[in-house]
């Protein structure tokens, strides 16, 4: 075999093809789940077909089109795109009831002037070739630091519903603006439909894996599912692949699609050990942790029609229970909400049982419309940090990371390659960052498999 492919979720998959297009075809891939797909994953839940991990086609409207969402129109994946405009009017107390819609509203100029300083900021930092800094720390300059409960659900809404870690963490000059919207556009589009987001990676294999004619499973020989990698040896002539079941591979090349999360950890044992400068830049990058909760009812209790699909809890505990998300659009009569938690909270939660997070998240609830609203009949809480083939939702850009050191957590060592979204030029963190990383890094192995160009050039380090 040429390549062993590591993981199969939309990176992974898309290396593949790329690869395959090229006319390097005998590959393998070798994935550690009983199915492909990875972050992009359905399941069921109440009778429903609901996403676990993406949800939304991110960036859509813009100047570029976003390959994710050509791709999701020419599969008319059934979506909806989210409506946030009316959310100052859906902000509740954390002693119930709604805030004034002019209070709201003040609140959220406010985080509007906050914002626009903040990329004004990272604008000029950026020309200046001046040192990153953090959100916060932007904040701090422009002396809006939120601190009511009020202004940090909306500092939350923005930042961290996005981001997944507070505006403490993240970096203000790599998320400000952020690529996804200001090349692919603003509007994101929610995707509700019974084959699951994750039919767009089935839909790329069928293309160049042999499919089942009977079952139209993918029936190729060359993906292999339930084989978790264990051990990567490489030297010169080769890399030896080891997985879980006592299996052993050969091949000249791997490429490894593994979330970031995962190789912070030792689930994969590489031989010898990663060299310093590529173990540096992987650890310095964040997996950030992002969970929705889903919770079915008996009937609705809460508003329903044009301008209520989200609504925000505004706690005294930032970032407790805050982003609420009715489904009446996307489920009709479901009866269903959408919670979403992330960061120390998802951590928190995924420890606890399902029982414990149901009752505070009914605790929440009472406290935004009374005491006299039913108990919830089911709770879904996925759980990807505590999940050792993910360790997390995806990644974010923290401070002290500059392109420099990106560059190196996506650049090769020896003939171990990497992909994933992590390695994602300027799209990190979402679903189109792996189908264009998948390409990206498929693309840098065929140049040097075809053309003995095996150095990929990257930027070099910023002169101080
Ligand atoms: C909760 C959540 C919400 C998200 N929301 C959005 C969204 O709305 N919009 C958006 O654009 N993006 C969203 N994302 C991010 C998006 O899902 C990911 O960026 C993208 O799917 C990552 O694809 P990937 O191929 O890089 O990695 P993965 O999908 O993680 O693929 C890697 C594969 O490697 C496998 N693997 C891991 N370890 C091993 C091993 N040892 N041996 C063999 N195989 C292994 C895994 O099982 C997996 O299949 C979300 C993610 C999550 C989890």
């Amino acid at each position: 075999t040429s390549v062993i492919v590591i993981g199969a979720g939309m990176s992974g998959i898309t290396a593949a093809k790329t690869l395959s297009e090229a006319g390097i075809k005998d590959f393998l891939i070798l994935e550690a789940t009983n199915r492909i797909g990875g972050r992009m994953c359905k399941t069921t839940f109440q009778g429903l077909n609901v996403e676990i991990g993406a949800n939304w086609v991110e960036g859509v409207n813009g100047k570029q089109m976003n390959p994710i969402w050509d791709l999701a129109q020419k599969l008319k994946l059934r979506n909806f795109q989210s409506d946030y405009d009316n959310v100052t009017a859906n902000i509740y107390t954390h002693h119930g009831g709604l805030y004034p819609h002019a209070v709201a509203t003040v609140a959220f100029d406010v985080a509007d002037e906050r914002s626009n300083y903040t990329t004004a900021l990272s604008t000029s930092m950026s020309r200046n070739k001046e040192e990153d800094i953090s959100i916060l720390a932007s904040q701090r300059l422009c002396n809006k630091v939120p601190t009511s409960p009020l202004d940090m659900a909306i500092d939350y809404y923005t930042y961290d519903y996005e981001f997944a870690e507070p505006p403490r963490i993240t970096s203000l000059q790599n998320t400000e603006p952020l690529p996804t919207f200001a090349n692919f556009g603003e509007d994101l589009n929610f995707v509700a439909d019974t084959r699951g987001y994750e039919s767009m990676v089935y839909h790329i294999a069928h293309q160049f894996l042999t499919t089942s004619k009977h079952t139209a499973n993918i029936s190729d020989p060359r993906l292999l599912l339930n084989k978790v990698v264990r051990e990567i040896r490489y030297s010169r002539s080769g890399v030896i692949v080891k997985t879980e079941d006592g299996s052993m591979y050969r091949a000249k090349y791997a490429m490894v699609s593994v979330s970031i999360g995962v190789l912070q950890t030792n689930l994969i044992k590489f031989h010898p050990d990663l060299p310093h400068w590529k173990l540096l830049a992987l650890y310095q990058f964040n997996m950030a942790v992002y969970t929705k909760i889903l919770l079915k009812f008996p009937y609705k209790f809460w508003p329903t029609g044009p301008g209520t699909e989200f609504f925000i809890y505004a706690d005294e505990k930032r970032g407790y229970y805050p982003i609420w998300q009715q489904m009446e659009n996307n489920y009709p009569g479901s009866n269903v909400l959408l919670v979403t938690v992330t960061d120390d909270e998802s951590r928190r939660i995924e420890q606890q049982s399902d029982e414990e997070t149901k009752a505070e998240a009914m605790e929440v609830l009472r406290n935004m419309f009374g005491k006299n609203i039913p108990d919830a009949k089911a709770i879904l809480v996925p759980r990807w940090w505590s999940n050792r083939f993910y360790k997390g939702s995806f990644s974010n850009w923290p401070i002290g990371v500059s392109r420099f050191e990106y560059d190196q957590i996506r650049a090769p060592v020896g003939n171990v390659y990497f992909t994933g979204e992590h390695t994602s030029e300027h799209y990190n963190g979402y679903v189109h960052g792996a189908y264009l990383s998948g390409i990206d890094s498929a693309q840098m192995l065929v140049d040097c498999i075809k053309k003995g160009n095996c150095e990929p050039k990257f930027e070099g380090r910023p002169k101080k």
